[in-house]
């Protein structure tokens, strides 16, 4: 699967939704049992949820976004087919999100790249379920660090901390994640299903328990004044840079 939603591939509504159909679509065909998640943006894998669709929002339209971020989580991280990231490029807060939920990651090894949940510098917070996420992936203390500071980790320290599994020349990202995939294939695929249940059943059961006031608690968090301030000021950094 191919991201491509110009220019930074960025998780906004109708993008989400689109992703979650195609998903489903092959979570389905039972002819598939892997999927290689890639970007077809230059520099960039995902640059995490679209901050236009927290930004000046009505409380119910965030209510719409974060049922579908919850909805993208979910289906990732429970799939019963075998996911790899290949990691083509700088993949911050809900990109490092949905690498975190595949099954292992390839990222490119450009120095000008960058992974990590930097949600703080946004004066915003990781829900439980993307600490959780990271937690599983990389351990609590890395972790506690990670989301306190907001940091975000080039290719080699992402290496380091285990937040990917792998580093190969860009060009190489794809031939790497297709000669994995069929090592990860040769496995019986029941027995390694219900393995990856097992690691997983708890986080995605309880955030399946606490969904609807998970988005209440977002809706009441992204739409307080001073963190609609902090988005605004993000955004005006954002667009400043490039000029
Ligand atoms: C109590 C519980 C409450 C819960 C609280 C909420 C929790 C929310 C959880 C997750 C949050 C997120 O995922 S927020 C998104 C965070 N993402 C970032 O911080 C990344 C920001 N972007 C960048 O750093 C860079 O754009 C890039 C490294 C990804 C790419 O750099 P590049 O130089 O190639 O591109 P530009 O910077 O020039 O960007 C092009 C264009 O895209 C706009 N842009 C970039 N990122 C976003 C985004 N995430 N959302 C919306 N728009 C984005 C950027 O402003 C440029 O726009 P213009 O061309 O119009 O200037």
């Amino acid at each position: 699967m191919t991201l491509q939603n110009p220019p930074v591939n960025s998780l906004s509504l109708d993008f989400l939704t689109e992703f979650c159909s195609a998903l489903e679509k092959l979570e389905m065909d039972k002819s598939c049992r892997g999927v290689i998640l890639t970007s077809g943006q230059p520099k960039v894998f995902s640059a995490g949820l679209d901050i236009m669709e927290m930004y000046g929002k009505s409380p119910e339209r965030c209510g719409e976004f974060w049922r579908a971020v919850q909805e993208m989580w979910l289906k990732l991280y429970s799939s019963n087919m075998v996911i790899i990231a290949a990691i083509n490029g700088s993949s911050p807060a809900g990109g490092c999100l949905m690498s975190m939920t595949c099954d292992y990651r390839i990222m490119a090894d450009n120095p000008r790249y960058s992974i990590g949940l930097n949600e703080t510098q946004l004066g915003i917070v990781a829900p439980f379920w993307f600490k959780e996420t990271m937690v599983n992936t990389v351990g609590h203390r890395t972790t506690e660090i990670a989301l306190q500071l907001g940091q975000l980790y080039s290719p080699t320290e992402a290496l380091d901390i285990g937040l990917v599994d792998k580093l190969v020349p860009e060009d190489q990202i794809i031939a790497t994640a297709t000669q994995t995939m069929t090592k990860w294939l040769a496995v019986p695929d029941h027995a390694r299903q219900i393995t990856k249940s097992m690691m997983r059943k708890p986080t995605i059961d309880k955030l399946m328990s606490k969904r609807e006031p998970d988005i209440q608690n977002f809706v009441s968090f992204i739409t307080k004044d001073p963190i609609q301030k902090s988005l605004g000021l993000y955004l005006s950094m954002l667009k400043k840079r490039k000029s």
